[in-house]
């Protein structure tokens, strides 16, 4: 493809040189250039690339993309916002992939991930070739591909869109985050169905207030099926129970399909029976009913179920396949991941990183458990600081027992973060244990058979970033170690 070829994605641009190379690949990072790249300048947090346009052409750029003057040999395209510009050169370059499969966008405060594998599960279980984007990797098929962003940037996207187009995926489920809509990262991608499953704080130190954050959510829905074809809809799924869903029912265009357990919905869940092998549930759809028998923990996960179920529903999945794809997940890595053990302890390691998300894990083990319940708890440093000491709050309002840690400190001070939790609960008993590693082998020795441990905030995460480093760290593992000690070698 040549320069002209790429740029017919831009109007108004201004090239300061002419030239029409031919373009080999479009890279936002130096280095990653080679010969013949058109390279996008992009102005970041902690890097800003209209620095690295000489090196960049040194390495073989052929073109740059920049928001304000670089003085290099090659031609420069200028634009106001090289972000906005990039999702639209992508999109192009790659031919719009996603106009040639089924996308299934999930955007939420929480249970993206786990209802993004579901509907992965439900898409293949319908013989399906399936793709997905996500917090934990990506995947084409069964391939998987490491990813830092739960949304990738507009470049990313789109190069593997054009993967999963080559690798003849027919249908792909990805999670939207709120970031990414408001950067337009997912701007030139084609979503079919947009799920929502809901709204309550995090994030509040990128998007400053709930009003705010709930309006970038709603992008999804607002690009949603402006024309909508007979042939090839589009679908709004909205959460029923969630009052955001009457806003974002307001912004889109396209049909729209609810589903729920309180409100009325088109999608229903009745004769709810939460027990410590899972859930067991009838789902009322338009035109019938199924049971549902799943191994999945907690009223909450019966949200995600029923979101999947829609969003497979208006896929054209037949309800029976979609009943037997949920009714074979044994979970989500990370997510309620039980770490087995002969002590007769209830160790769960669980991605709750929210007031909302703490809540409701702590909720779910409550009833299942005997004895005492002993949370972990921790927040994440150069992330929204409000939602600390509602987090302990939780916490130590859920829990018999709750001990406070660091989660990924990032660039702040373990301590100051610990006091920010500290800060929310003035008169609760709770302990401080900085060190991740000590307090989940004190929780695990305290805890009596009977007892359950929820190690909440990490997850699936097999790392910890503390300052600019990142160690190897896995509650999971360090969990099983506690176990094996406690044991004298058998967990
Ligand atoms: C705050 C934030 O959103 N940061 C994102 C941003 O990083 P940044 O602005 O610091 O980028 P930068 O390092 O300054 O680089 C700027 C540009 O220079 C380029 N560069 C950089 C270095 C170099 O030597 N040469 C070079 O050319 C980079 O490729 C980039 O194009 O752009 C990066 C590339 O796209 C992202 O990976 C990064 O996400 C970081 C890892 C992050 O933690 N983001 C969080 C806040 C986030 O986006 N989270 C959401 C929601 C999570 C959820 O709720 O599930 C997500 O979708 O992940
Ligand atoms: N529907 C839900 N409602 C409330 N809490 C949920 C729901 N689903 C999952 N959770 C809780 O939130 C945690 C994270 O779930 P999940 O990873 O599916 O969410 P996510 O939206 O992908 O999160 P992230 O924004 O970090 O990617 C789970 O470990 C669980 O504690
Ligand atoms: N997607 C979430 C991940 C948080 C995970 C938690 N372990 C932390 O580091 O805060 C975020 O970017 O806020
Ligand atoms: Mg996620």
């Amino acid at each position: 493809m040549d320069l002209s070829t790429v740029l017919a994605a831009l109007p108004f641009y201004q090239q300061d040189k002419d030239g029409n190379p031919a373009i080999t690949s479009i890279e936002n990072d130096h280095r990653l250039i080679q010969e013949g790249s058109i390279f996008i300048c992009i102005k970041g947090f902690t890097f800003d690339g209209h620095n690295a346009a000489e090196e960049a052409v040194q390495r073989g750029a052929v073109a740059i993309i920049a928001e304000r003057q670089v003085n290099v040999s090659v031609p420069v395209i200028y634009v106001p916002d090289t972000k906005r510009a990039m999702a639209h050169v992508a999109a192009q370059f790659y031919g719009y992939p996603t106009e040639s499969f089924h996308l299934i966008g999930i955007t939420g405060t929480n249970g993206k991930t786990t209802t993004s594998h579901l509907i992965e599960q439900i898409l293949r279980a319908n013989g399906e070739t399936t793709g997905l984007i996500g917090t934990m990797y990506m995947k084409i098929g069964d391939e998987t591909i490491e990813t830092k962003n739960t949304t990738p940037e507009s470049l990313t996207l789109q190069k593997t869109f054009s993967k999963m187009k080559r690798a003849h995926v027919t249908s792909a489920v990805m999670e939207v985050s709120s970031h990414a809509l408001q950067e337009g990262r997912t701007n030139g991608t084609a979503f079919n169905v947009a799920v929502f499953t809901n709204l309550t704080q995090d994030h509040l130190d990128f998007h400053k207030t709930m009003e705010e954050y709930r309006t970038a959510k709603g992008l999804l829905f607002a690009r949603l099926g402006n024309v909508v074809h007979a042939d090839k809809p589009a679908f709004a799924v909205l959460n029923a129970d969630d009052t955001a869903s009457t806003v974002y029912k307001s912004m889109t265009a396209a049909h729209v399909v609810t589903y729920g357990i309180d409100n009325k919905s088109d999608i229903k869940a009745e004769n709810i029976r939460l027990t410590s092998e899972g859930t067991a549930f009838t789902i009322h759809y338009p035109g019938g009913t199924v049971d549902v028998q799943s191994k999945l923990a907690g009223r909450f996960n019966v949200y995600n179920m029923l979101a999947a179920f829609a969003a497979g529903f208006v896929s054209e999945v037949q309800p029976e396949t979609i009943q037997k794809a949920l009714e074979n997940v044994a979970g989500i890595a990370g997510r309620f991941e039980l770490v087995p053990n002969s002590q007769n302890k209830s160790v769960i390691v669980d991605y709750a990183h929210t007031p909302d998300s703490l809540v409701n894990v702590l909720q779910t083990v409550r009833p299942l458990t005997k004895g005492r319940v002993i949370v972990i708890a921790g927040c994440g440093g150069d992330r929204d600081k409000t939602k600390r000491p509602l987090m302990a709050q939780a916490a130590c309002r859920y829990a018999d027992e709750a001990i406070f840690t660091s989660d990924n400190p990032r660039g702040e001070d373990p301590k100051a973060i610990l006091a920010d939790m500290e800060a929310g609960v003035p008169n609760e008993r709770y302990t401080v244990i900085e060190d991740r590693k000590e307090a989940i082998f004190k929780a695990i020795e305290t805890a009596q058979p009977g007892d359950a441990v929820v190690i909440a905030g990490k997850g699936h995460e097999t790392y910890q970033i503390i300052g600019k480093d990142v160690f190897h760290f896995d509650d999971r593992e360090t969990a099983k170690e506690a176990l094996l000690q406690k044991e004298g070698g058998q967990a």
